[in-house]
Order: C-alpha cells, then sequence, then structure tokens
C-alpha cells in the first residue's frame, strides 16, 4: 500500500528500524517510582509499602516493582515518535495497554540497552492502534531483563486504510494480552486506594513529563476538564494491590502483567481493585469509586501461589 511520502506507506512503515535506546536508574529512582505509584501514600509505616521506598540496611535492598519496568520504555513517545510513512497527531494520543514480560527480577540499580520494533499497527477507522514492543537487556551481561508491549490509541489517525479491508499488521502470539473475561463471581480479595491529587505531579518526576498529566491547557486542548493520571500510574497502583493481596509482598512472584485503559483516571480518585484467581493467573479489575467506572481491566500470572493461600 504506497502512496505518497505525506500519507499512509506500509512498505515505509514496516521496513523502518526504530533506533536502540538506553535507560540508566539507581535505587533513588526506584524509590520515588513507588512513591508515584501509591506506596506509604496513605500510611508511611505500612510495611507492606515502606520496604518499596526505604530499607535499614541500604537503599540496595530496597525490592524493584515489576511495573517500574514500564519506565524502560520511556523516550520517543511523549515527545512525538516519527514514524515514515505515518501521520498522527500527537496531542491526541492515549495509552490504550501494556504488556509486560519479566525474565529476571529486576536490579535495584541498571544500565540497559533497549531494542525497539514496531509489533503492531490496525486501522480503527475512527483511530489507529499502534503497538511498540521494547526488549530490555542489562549493558555488560547482555542478560535479557523484561519485554514491554505498549499499545497507545491515536484518537483521530485512523481511516488511513480501505474502509473494506482495514489495514491490520501483528507479529507477536494471538493469546498475549489479551482483553480479559472478568468472573461473574465474588472477587477473591478487594483492595482500596486513594490517590491523590497531586499524584500526577509525583508520578511525573519518574519520567513521563508529558503535560497531559500536569499542564490544564493542555489537559483542555486533549479534550479533557483537567489533567488525567497517567495510564501506567493507574496500572502501578493495581498491581501493587496483587503484589499485596494475592503475592503476600513478594513483586519477584509477578511474571506477566497486561493492562488494558478502559477510562481515564483523575488525580486524587479513589481506585478499587477487585481480583480473582484462576490457577496461577489473577484477573483484576479497577474501579473509580467516586464514580463506580472501570477504568483498568487485565491479569497478572505469577510462579506460584503463596501457601496461605
Ligand atoms: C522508544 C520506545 C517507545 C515505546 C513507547 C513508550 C510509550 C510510553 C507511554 C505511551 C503513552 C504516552 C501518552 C499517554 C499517556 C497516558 O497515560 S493517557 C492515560 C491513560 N489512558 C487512558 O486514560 C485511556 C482510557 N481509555 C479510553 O479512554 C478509551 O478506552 C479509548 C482508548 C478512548 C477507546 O474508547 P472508544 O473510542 O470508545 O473505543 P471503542 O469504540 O470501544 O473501540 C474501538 C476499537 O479500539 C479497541 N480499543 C478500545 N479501547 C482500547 C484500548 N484501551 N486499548 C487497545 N484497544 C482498544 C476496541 O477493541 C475496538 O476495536 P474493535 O473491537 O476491533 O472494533
Amino acid at each position: 500500500m504506497a502512496t505518497s511520502d505525506s500519507e499512509f506507506n506500509s512498505d515505509l512503515l514496516l521496513a523502518h528500524k526504530l533506533p536502540e535506546t538506553r535507560y540508566t536508574y539507581n535505587e533513588r529512582d526506584v524509590a520515588i517510582y513507588a512513591l508515584g505509584i501509591g506506596a506509604c501514600g496513605q500510611d508511611a509505616v505500612d510495611s507492606d509499602e515502606l520496604k518499596f521506598v526505604y530499607h535499614r540496611d541500604g537503599q540496595d535492598f530496597i525490592p524493584v516493582l515489576p511495573t517500574f519496568a514500564s519506565l524502560f520504555t520511556l523516550g520517543s513517545l511523549t515527545k512525538g515518535l516519527d514514524l515514515p510513512g505515518f501521520k498522527y497527531d500527537p496531542s491526541l494520543l492515549l495509552h490504550g495497554q501494556q504488556y509486560i514480560e519479566i525474565y529476571k527480577p529486576l536490579p535495584s540499580k541498571a544500565s540497559l540497552i533497549n531494542k525497539v520494533s514496531l509489533a503492531g499497527l490496525q486501522d480503527k477507522g475512527k483511530a489507529a492502534i499502534l503497538e511498540l514492543e521494547t526488549r530490555s537487556y542489562e549493558q555488560g551481561s547482555g542478560a535479557l531483563l523484561c519485554m514491554n508491549r505498549t499499545t497507545v490509541f491515536l484518537r483521530g489517525a485512523g481511516g488511513f486504510s480501505n474502509s473494506s479491508q482495514p489495514f491490520s499488521y501483528k507479529n507477536y502470539p494471538s493469546n498475549q494480552g489479551l482483553a480479559v473475561k472478568i468472573p461473574q463471581r465474588q472477587p477473591l480479595t478487594v483492595c482500596e486506594e486513594r490517590t491523590q491529587p497531586s499524584q500526577a505531579l509525583l508520578y511525573r518526576l519518574s519520567g513521563d513529563y508529558n503535560p497531559l498529566h500536569s499542564d490544564p491547557e493542555v489537559a483542555k486542548l486533549a479534550g479533557f476538564p483537567r489533567p488525567i493520571l497517567h495510564g501506567l500510574c493507574t496500572l502501578g497502583f493495581a498491581i501493587k494491590a496483587i503484589i499485596k493481596c494475592v503475592c503476600k509482598g513478594n513483586p519477584a512472584a509477578v511474571k506477566t502483567i497486561s493492562g488494558r485503559f478502559l477510562t481515564t483516571v483523575f488525580p486524587g480518585e479513589t481506585l478499587v481493585t477487585e481480583m480473582w484467581l484462576e490457577g496461577l493467573r489473577v484477573i483484576y479489575q479497577t474501579k473509580v469509586k467516586e464514580r463506580n467506572k472501570t477504568v483498568l481491566s487485565g491479569y497478572v500470572d505469577i510462579h506460584s501461589l503463596p501457601s496461605s493461600l
């Protein structure tokens, strides 16, 4: 489907090689991230949460939350990722889904090399869905730490292909990151946590400086009454709740994370995460209590069940 330079050109797009990126972090970044996703936000001495921020023997001993891996992908999209053969308006971009596979417990500091590739593009008419896959390798050992697949929902960027046969490209297994079916039975457990009015301002210090989350004017231009919470912040709250309630506080129990952002969250709202166990899969959905709206749903695959469950 090759057209002129300014229009959709699948040949150009699929042949495009995304540059490698680097990401270096230390224990301070790990602690700031944990605070950004609400650790100790309700109780500064909650031992289940304090351990993600402070360790008596030194910050090297802080366990890293698995959703910290989602930060490794930051870099291009928020500043506007240039893709030859495909045009979109970055101000209308919303985070649609995140899929993460963790291959090794994340160290408290590391220098990483990210290999980025296009994993999918779909024309949905009113929108386009773009997926980018990032594999993060430890510099030095070359060990593969984790993989992120980021799905972005590009409002207004659809309709670029033939509507009777919309363009659809996906290069990963179809069973990964699927939308979940929420069980009809009562959840195994429920965790409620209030976000702070300043939550997005704190979370952005982990590196996602998109003004959609901090600047009222930019939020209005994007169609929102006020700045919205980062999707990855909401995901961080939900997975932290699963680690607390199902994994009995052990972040290394988490193998795979999948989440779909269904509606926007505003800083200050209360997140209620319901969890169901199906074998080694925790299915979850997160609602905003004040509006009774489901904002996120997905699953977490864990390595083993704690004996107390
Ligand atoms: C160098 C490497 C770079 C890597 C990348 C790094 C990127 C890092 C971050 C990227 C993002 C940065 C900027 C944004 C940050 C944010 O955090 S935004 C806040 C979080 N997100 C949200 O709040 C979005 C919440 N969701 C919604 O508002 C809605 O769900 C929606 C996305 C607007 C879609 O709703 P709607 O228009 O009503 O869609 P539908 O008509 O229901 O469906 C149309 C088709 O699209 C599919 N779909 C729907 N929702 C999603 C989704 N969330 N993700 C993926 N796909 C979705 C749906 O299935 C439909 O498809 P078909 O069924 O085939 O028709």
